[in-house]
């Protein structure tokens, strides 16, 4: 029987628990995954009897049996996090990177060898399989490597295959994305409370008509433009209400904090960057 693929998770956080979550759910048997950390037992504790995953401190123990490794640390952590299981890394290992910002070559540099690096962005959304994942090569992967890469992350959503240089702009869109949405929800609960609707009663209503809108724009040909206008009547309450929100620039903000958090996803690569150098 051929060898299951093994995955070796470095970094047991939010993103590394989504992709765990979506994964044990879908192609994969928890055994095949291995989760490790900086040093967080009791975090190792959690993802381990929550998924049943197997969960490893010693970092050159989990990376010996991996076909697949994971990168999942903070790009603070990486420089020294990647260069100290950098001996441990073979060529024959696909390096797969969920890191805002690290380019690649970045990561080929710090483990010193010519292995084969997937770089992608998907967001938490892949606990539940709706992730919306970027991916790109490396200089040193091929397209099997990007087919490897890609078919992981089909279970725990869509993918895309994107140029490298383009997943600074993926990272402020989607990988940042569900915090927007989150956050317009808040404000929603907020409003809500504010106005006297019970808590329990407004947030069916609020998710109901987040989910509602979203089906909206997938099931039809209608430009989001359109579809706003039909729930806009003359003279009405949405257009009272967007009238407020075109008062505090609305587009405008939305706008800038996604090239706000694009930009960032370059100083991340940029900083640690530097601090490599
Ligand atoms: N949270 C999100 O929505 C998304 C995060 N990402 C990326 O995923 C990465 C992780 O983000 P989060 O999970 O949010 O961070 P987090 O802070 O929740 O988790 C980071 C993990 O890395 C571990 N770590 C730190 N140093 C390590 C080392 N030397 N060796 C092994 N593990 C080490 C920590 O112990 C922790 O388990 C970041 O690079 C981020 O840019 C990408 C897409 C979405
Ligand atoms: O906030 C961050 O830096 C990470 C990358 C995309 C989502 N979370």
């Amino acid at each position: 029987m051929e060898k299951r693929t093994t995955i070796a998770f470095m970094g047991a956080g939010s993103m590394a628990e989504a992709m765990i979550a979506g994964m044990t759910k879908t192609l994969y048997q928890p055994e095949q995954i291995i989760v490790t950390n900086r040093c967080n037992t009791e975090r190792l504790a959690y993802i381990q009897k929550t998924y049943h995953v197997r969960t490893e401190i010693n970092k050159d123990t989990a990376l010996k049996e991996a076909d697949i490794v994971i990168l999942a640390m903070k790009p603070k952590d990486a420089a020294e996090a990647i260069s100290s299981i950098a001996h441990a890394i073979g060529e024959h290992q696909l390096i797969i990177s969920v890191l805002a910002g690290v380019t690649t070559d970045t990561i080929v540099s710090l483990i010193g060898k010519p292995v084969a690096v997937v770089r992608a962005m998907p967001n938490t959304s892949a606990a539940i399989g709706q992730s919306a994942t970027a991916i790109s090569c490396g200089r040193y992967a091929n397209d099997s490597h990007l087919a490897t890469a890609q078919a992981l992350f089909e279970t725990v959503g869509i993918v895309t295959a994107v140029n490298e240089e383009d997943l600074h702009a993926v990272t402020g869109l989607s990988g940042s994305g569900p915090a927007y949405v989150y956050y317009l929800v808040e404000a929603m609960e907020k409003a809500a409370d504010e106005i006297g609707l019970e808590r329990e009663v407004a947030k069916d209503l609020i998710l109901q008509t987040i989910i509602g809108a979203a089906h909206m724009l997938r099931t039809t040909d209608k430009q989001p433009a359109m579809l706003r206008k039909e729930v806009t009547s003359p003279g009405g309450t949405t257009e009272a209400g967007i009238g407020v929100l075109e008062h505090y620039h609305y587009q405008e903000a939305v706008i800038s904090c996604i090239k706000r958090a694009a930009e960032r996803s370059q100083e991340l690569g940029k900083a640690l960057l530097s601090l490599h150098r």
